[in-house]
């Protein structure tokens, strides 16, 4: 199992390419599942997790093509609306085939994800939805089965802001019979990203990036052309990498508008943040101060940010009080953040973290996504050499993390 290997200690400096949002980039593919046309994604970042989406894809009959970051999908043989446990088991965001199958296909059977490191995730709310839209849903077996001649447009209401919730209700709605109103829905911009290559796919939505959005479901959709949007998380946590390390780094192909929070908490650190078109700029002081925060639905503060932040307010000056109110297990980097000399105490949803003068390297273990990437932010800054163990999350979500911390003066190695 492949491990990095990080020597702490460089300033991090230089300018680094920002690839396109696994979360954009997930859902978005989904869509071609939506029509008998071809459609071309471009900006589609090269991780794990859409390795496992293009195969499930295929397995389902759909054609794909893949050319560095573009990728064409061509479903008008789409012949297999299933998605096997097998293939669903290491991502759970392969839930997202379940509306667009069945608004096309009339059925679908989809594996459920199961439970993940962060929390327990159901999808209930997808169901109640798909329920509400007509559809007669089972879950057996430990598959969802979905059945319905055509989906019905209806007034829907998520219980909670659920971000590939309302992802999945509006690609059933945009080809259900009348209007769908999702209300309480997700604000966050890969919602909004997913709504613009629907509509460039002939779907007519108003309201995404709201908490109400409405559908008018068409007969079909037709083929289209869409470029995938920064990944705001990756941006983030090359900001906080070179925040944590004292740095000063210019991060290209991204923008600061969907980062409002995060950027207002690294200025609140002491950091300069400068943004331009479409790049963002930042210089951070010798020493950070700690910054507390809480996570909740965008525009507040991200959940896929929180583990990074911890970090940096391990070596920063002061305490910090971190709250988590999206999951409910999303802590699990702190015992590994203590390994490396990290002052954190752990009470219910909250972390209190008193800064440190200094981390020392150890051999620490990935546990999820972020943890992963708050290890990395730590061992940049920890003294001597961390070894960080089952990286295999981190492929998941950050393409050429090696790569990109070695162009900005990390000194970072993978073992295989
Ligand atoms: C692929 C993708 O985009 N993943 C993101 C998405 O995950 P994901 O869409 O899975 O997260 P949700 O927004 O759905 O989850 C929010 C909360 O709602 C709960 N819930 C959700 C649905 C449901 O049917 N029932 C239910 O109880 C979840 O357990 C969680 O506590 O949003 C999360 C919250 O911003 C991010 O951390 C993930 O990176
Ligand atoms: C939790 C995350 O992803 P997923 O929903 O795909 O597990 C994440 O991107 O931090």
């Amino acid at each position: 199992m492949d491990k990095l290997l990080i020597e702490g200690g460089a300033r991090l400096s230089g300018e680094i390419a920002v690839s396109g949002a696994k979360n954009a980039a997930l859902p978005i593919l989904c869509t071609a599942l939506l029509t008998a046309e071809p459609v071309t994604y471009t900006n589609v970042p090269q991780l794990k997790d859409i390795g496992t989406l293009l195969a499930l894809l295929a397995q389902m009959g759909v054609k794909v093509e893949r050319a560095g970051d573009t990728v064409t999908l061509d479903a008008s043989g789409l012949d297999n609306p299933v998605a096997p446990y097998d293939m669903v088991k290491t991502m759970r965001a392969s839930i997202l085939v379940l509306g667009p199958l069945v608004a096309r296909c009339g059925e679908a059977r989809v594996s459920l994800p199961g439970g993940c490191a962060i929390g327990a995730r159901p999808v209930d709310q997808h169901i109640k939805g798909l329920q509400a839209m007509g559809a007669e849903v089972r879950v057996e077996h430990g598959y969802v089965h979905a059945t319905v001649p055509r989906l019905k447009g209806a007034r829907l209401f998520t219980d909670m802001v659920t971000v590939t919730g309302t992802e999945n209700l509006m690609m059933a709605a945009v080809l259900a019979d009348g209007v769908t109103v999702i209300e309480n829905a997700a604000r966050e911009p890969e919602v909004l990203d997913l709504a613009n290559c629907l509509v460039a796919m002939g779907a007519q939505i108003s309201g995404a990036g709201s908490d109400v959005i409405r559908i008018r479901g068409v007969e079909r959709l037709h083929g289209a052309t869409h470029r995938i949007m920064p990944d705001r998380i990756e941006t983030g946590t090359y900001l906080c990498a070179a925040a944590a390390t004292g740095g000063s780094v210019r991060l290209t192909g991204t923008s600061s508008c969907y980062l409002d929070a995060v950027i207002d908490k690294l200025m609140d650190a002491g950091c300069e943040v400068v943004s331009e078109r479409d790049a963002i700029r930042l210089s951070a002081p010798s020493r950070l101060n700690a910054v507390s925060l809480r996570t909740a639905p965008y525009p507040a503060f991200p959940t896929d940010m929180q583990a990074q932040f911890m970090a940096i307010n391990c070596v920063a000056n002061g305490v910090a009080m971190i709250r988590e109110t999206i999951f409910e297990n999303r802590f699990m980097h702190a015992v590994e953040l203590q390994r490396l000399g990290a002052d954190i105490r752990i009470d219910g949803n909250t972390a209190v973290v008193q800064g440190v003068a200094k981390l020392e390297g150890a051999t620490v273990m990935a546990t999820d996504l972020r943890a992963s990437a708050s290890l990395v932010v730590a061992g940049l800054v920890a003294e001597g050499e961390t070894t960080i163990e089952r990286i295999y999350h981190l492929d998941r979500g950050y393409e050429r993390l090696e790569e990109k911390l070695a162009a900005l003066g990390a000194k970072v190695r993978r073992l295989g």
